[in-house]
């Protein structure tokens, strides 16, 4: 982690060409389940952000032999199973990182002790935790289940488990322990979250049978199932995308392109939000790669105006919201963002540090318990904050976006955990013609 000062200031209009990295969620679980498998699986657009080398690494640690034989491009020799690793599993700052792995070692008769950087170990556990014990698995944890936890696998039994909080991680580490559980198990979301677990299984050979239901999402992993090796194509993180849109948006005379971006409908809330604020959004190229929807997304400067966002959109642009309330700080009239309790227990108290960030950057907000309220003018905020981060790698990227179109510049502290999620967000934006340097 660096300590430097990052700043983004006021001047030109962003244009041009870009692509952002390959999906976080889908390169955690590409590394993942290619290790569960028997045989090679091959991955090509892979992030190379640090909370996915961190997985990589818990892959060769768990028995699988992880190798980069180019940019993006790597490949996993699966054993289908993992082994008792020798050395402390370390996810660095990767929430679904170490959940998702917790949950695949969890099916074999192992132990593992697991740790993470001072977010992650702030973060809560026991979501996880419960329903993997209700299973059989056995772990030794700090108060409430928080890392670092020593947890012991196999024997598991199935499992029908209704998720009490909208989240794919705690669903995904359910359905990966399920793979090697008696009887299968069946995950009931009330909320239906991103599917990007569900569709690799079925990549790699698995059943998953899938029913909407009155209470909700059905997701059932029958007992008995073998993964093989496959190919894995990672499009576009849409979450990375939002940063150059909103940047584009806000900030005059833009127009930007930005290539083969995922446009799963579980992870599209973003776009679907931003065009209710009146955002010039085209979606052009819209073709399939890799099992999931990809499109070229044109974003032009706009007039936006403030919206009250459906918290049932909540699970598909969690990660987007400190953005979105960038974009709402440009909008006139009010942007109300509700039902987003989840934010307080990501690499940071997002909801306080947003409200924080934009405030010493002149933005009226108005927080509550599990929403905040964002008031635009319809001009460019002042600017001016130097933020505290708290390594929020999103909590950066916002600020950083918002510097590019207030009036004074704005200044953010650990940028260096940016790249966590996106290593090359700073080239890309200069690239576009954004003023982001040091200091
Ligand atoms: O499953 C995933 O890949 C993710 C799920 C979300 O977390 P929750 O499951 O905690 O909502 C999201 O915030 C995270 O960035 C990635
Ligand atoms: C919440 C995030 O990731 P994770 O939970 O994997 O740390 C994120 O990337 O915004």
């Amino acid at each position: 982690m660096t300590t430097a000062v990052l700043s983004a200031r006021p001047g030109a209009a962003l244009r041009g060409r870009i692509r952002v990295p390959g999906d976080k969620s889908i390169s955690h679980r590409a590394l993942i389940l290619g290790a569960l498998a028997t045989g090679r699986t091959t991955v090509s657009g892979l992030l190379e952000g640090e909370d996915i080398l961190a997985t990589g690494r818990a892959m060769q640690a768990f028995g699988a032999t992880v190798g980069r034989t180019g940019e993006g491009e790597w490949t996993i020799e699966g054993h289908g199973g993992f082994s008792t690793p020798a050395q402390v599993i370390d996810c660095g700052n990767a929430g679904t990182g170490v959940r998702l792995i917790m949950g695949a070692a969890a099916g074999f008769p192992i132990t593992a002790t697991f740790t993470g950087d001072a977010s992650l170990q702030k973060r809560p556990m026991g979501r996880v935790l419960e329903p993997l014990s209700e299973m059989g698995v056995r772990y030794e944890a700090r108060d409430g289940g928080r890392l670092p936890l020593t947890l012991h696998g196999g024997a598991l039994k199935g499992l029908t488990y209704v998720l009490p909080m909208a989240s794919a991680q705690v669903k995904s580490a359910v359905l990966l322990a399920g793979l090697n559980a008696e009887g299968g198990v069946t995950v009931i979301e009330p909320e239906a979250t991103r599917d990007h677990t569900e569709r690799m299984l079925r990549a790699f050979g698995a059943e998953v049978i899938v029913a909407d239901r009155e209470d909700g999402r059905h997701v059932r992993l029958p007992a008995g199932q073998a993964l093989t090796g496959t190919h894995v194509e990672v499009p576009g993180d849409p979450s990375s995308a939002a940063f150059p849109i909103v940047a584009g948006l806000i900030t005059p005379g833009s127009e930007i392109t930005i290539e083969g971006v995922m446009l799963n409908s579980s992870r599209t809330g973003l776009f679907e939000t931003l065009i209710e604020m009146g955002g010039d959004l085209t979606i052009t190229n819209q073709r399939e790669a890799g099992g999931e929807e990809v499109g070229d997304i044109v974003v032009r400067h706009s007039a936006l105006t403030g919206v009250v966002v459906p918290p049932e959109r909540a699970p598909s642009m969690i990660d987007e919201y400190p953005i979105l309330a960038v974009a709402a700080a440009f909008a006139t009239g009010e942007t109300v963002m509700r039902g987003v309790g989840e934010m307080r227990v990501k690499e940071s108290d997002r909801i306080a540090l947003m409200a924080a960030g934009l405030q010493a950057c002149g933005v009226e907000v108005v927080e509550e318990p599990e929403g905040f309220m964002v008031r635009g003018t319809g001009a460019a905020p002042r600017g001016g904050g130097m933020i505290t981060t708290h390594g929020d790698h999103r909590i950066a990227m916002s600020h950083l976006i918002l510097g590019l179109a207030a009036r004074e510049p704005v200044r953010v502290d650990e940028p260096g955990m940016i790249a966590t999620s996106f290593p090359t967000f700073a080239s890309l934006m200069r690239g576009l013609g954004g003023d982001i340097a040091e200091g």
